[in-house]
């Protein structure tokens, strides 16, 4: 799309919808950490690695919650940030993306179950590009995928272990998921915007 397209497109009036308030937000993340629980048979050998943006705030989430039902867990230890920028297909394509830190916890990824944790899962690049990366940093025993939302409109075959919701989507939407470590204090939901 030419640059005057883009700019039409961005001041075009957008409606707005929530599909997740914060309550619904807490709600499906403490089901998740459950269910990676039961996936895991408990809590040995699981490494959380967020994906930036809002993928390392939901792994911390997810953290502290398997953290609190074993006695002596720290959330700290078992949670990592994945940074996929330069593996991504399309940099020659897109605005440059100013890579972020990738930080594994101290026990590495080696032999580990890795639950990988996005916000939203669409095409399926970022994560393609996100096992280039763990590929590159060490041998996980498994690797799972935990999102927030699958929005459908897969470009890969590409699926999520545990999914937050389910959002059937059109291609013009767009899924916007804001949380308060990243979008400000109080700032926790999930909305679809379109184009009025
Ligand atoms: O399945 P895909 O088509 O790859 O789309 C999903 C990705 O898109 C968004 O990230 P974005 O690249 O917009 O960066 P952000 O997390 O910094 O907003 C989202 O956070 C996912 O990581
Ligand atoms: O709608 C979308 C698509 C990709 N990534 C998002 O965060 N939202």
């Amino acid at each position: 799309m030419s640059d005057d397209a883009n700019a039409a497109r961005n001041l075009a009036p957008k409606t707005a919808r929530t599909v997740l308030s914060s309550e619904d937000i807490d709600r499906v993340l403490t089901r998740i950490a459950h269910e990676i629980i039961e996936a895991n048979k408990g809590t040995r050998d699981l490494v959380l690695l967020g994906i930036p943006s809002r993928g390392f705030p939901l792994a911390q989430r997810l953290a502290e919650r398997i953290a609190a039902t074993e006695p002596g867990l720290d959330a700290a230890s078992i949670v990592g940030q994945l940074d996929v920028t330069m593996y991504r297909d399309d940099l020659r394509h897109s605005t440059t993306r100013t890579p972020l830190p990738t930080r594994l916890p101290a026990g590495g990824i080696d032999s580990k179950v890795v639950v990988l944790v996005d916000d939203v899962l669409y095409s399926g690049r970022t994560i393609r590009a996100a096992l280039d990366a763990i590929a590159d940093l060490g041998r996980p025993r498994i690797v799972r995928l935990a999102v927030l939302v699958d929005r459908g409109h897969r470009e890969l075959p590409i699926r999520a272990d545990h999914v937050g919701k389910n959002l059937p989507t059109a291609t013009t939407e767009k899924v916007r998921v804001h949380l308060a470590e990243v979008d400000g204090e109080n700032n926790n939901e999930v909305i679809i915007e379109a184009a009025a």
